[in-house]
């Protein structure tokens, strides 16, 4: 399929996962936050409008506190999401600044989705900030969001959120950065002959088939979730991709029209009158 319209999306969602900005489970990659604070503001500044969804509360919390391995119990969890979202966004702020870029922080529970006071709200903060040129950095807010069974605030995974992301700015593409580039037809860590799909026009059985769950102690969602999230991108008549983190100048070969990673969308017959001539 043709990715050249891929140019000419201007509002973009960049998702990048807890791996892809850790060296491991409790050490920051601060090389990697440079080079997305690079290729975000390059983007923002030829005229796009970026939205980062970014996870690693609790990894960078960990980082901070010098723990041995990635935390297990939700209170912990908190405790460090809560040390380290600040710390995570301070990077930011700073990387972010040396390329003439401002970000601001949106923290998010699941109320949006139920409350639509609390959706329209979120709303316009997230496009006041778009307006005023600022990339929004977004995350779940990890510290107070609950799971229970009659008050279900978490998302626990932000391949979600960055489908609600990107249906609340109306953005035309999310691009979703991972450990894989792509999805395979089987999960390509497990098996050797696996293949990458290069395009998806319609989440089937088959699709959700190949799907399997995360890859990594600190990843929660695995391919399932992104799966799920590229139903929700495609519903909406937008586009989604999942590439690999490992060299981000795959984003401005995506917005250049190249072929990488999976793309996600829906198939759209050409013009009968341009086939008639
Ligand atoms: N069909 C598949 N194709 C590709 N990856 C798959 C597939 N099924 C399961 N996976 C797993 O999904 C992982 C990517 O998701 P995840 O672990 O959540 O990482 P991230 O935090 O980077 O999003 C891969 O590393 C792989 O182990
Ligand atoms: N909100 C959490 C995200 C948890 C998580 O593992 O997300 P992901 O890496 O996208 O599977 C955090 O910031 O630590």
């Amino acid at each position: 399929m043709n990715r050249e319209s891929l140019k000419n999306c201007k509002r973009i969602v960049i998702k990048i996962g807890t791996n892809s900005i850790m060296q491991s489970p409790t050490k920051v990659d601060y090389q990697q936050i440079d080079r997305l604070a690079f290729v975000c503001s390059s983007i923002q500044q030829q005229g796009k409008e970026v939205i980062l969804v970014s996870s690693g509360a609790v990894g960078v919390g960990a980082s901070e506190v010098n723990m041995d391995e990635y935390p297990t119990e939700i209170a912990e969890k908190q405790a460090l999401a809560s040390v380290g979202q600040s710390a995570l966004m301070n990077l930011y702020s700073r990387f972010f600044q040396h390329y003439g870029q401002y970000v601001g922080q949106i923290l998010m529970t699941r109320d949006i989705i139920n409350y639509p006071s609390s959706y329209q709200n979120c709303q316009s903060s997230i496009n006041s900030l778009i307006e005023k040129n600022i990339i929004p950095v977004i995350n779940e807010n990890d510290a107070v969001s609950v799971d229970e069974r009659n008050h279900r605030t978490r998302f626990g995974e932000n391949d979600t959120l960055a489908a609600v992301v990107t249906e609340l700015t109306e953005a035309d593409l999310l691009i979703i950065l991972s450990d894989v580039d792509g999805l395979y037809d089987a999960n390509p860590h497990h098996d050797d002959t696996a293949e990458l799909i290069p395009h998806v026009d319609e989440i089937n059985a088959e699709i959700l088939d190949m799907a399997g769950g995360a890859g990594s102690t600190f990843s929660t969602g695995g391919m399932e979730t992104k799966i799920k999230a590229a139903e929700s991108v495609m519903s909406l008549g937008k586009s989604m991709i999942i590439t690999s983190s490992e060299d981000l100048n795959v984003i401005f070969d995506i917005l250049a029209g190249e072929t990488e990673g999976t793309l996600f969308r829906k198939y759209k017959k050409e013009s009968v009158l341009k086939e008639e001539g």
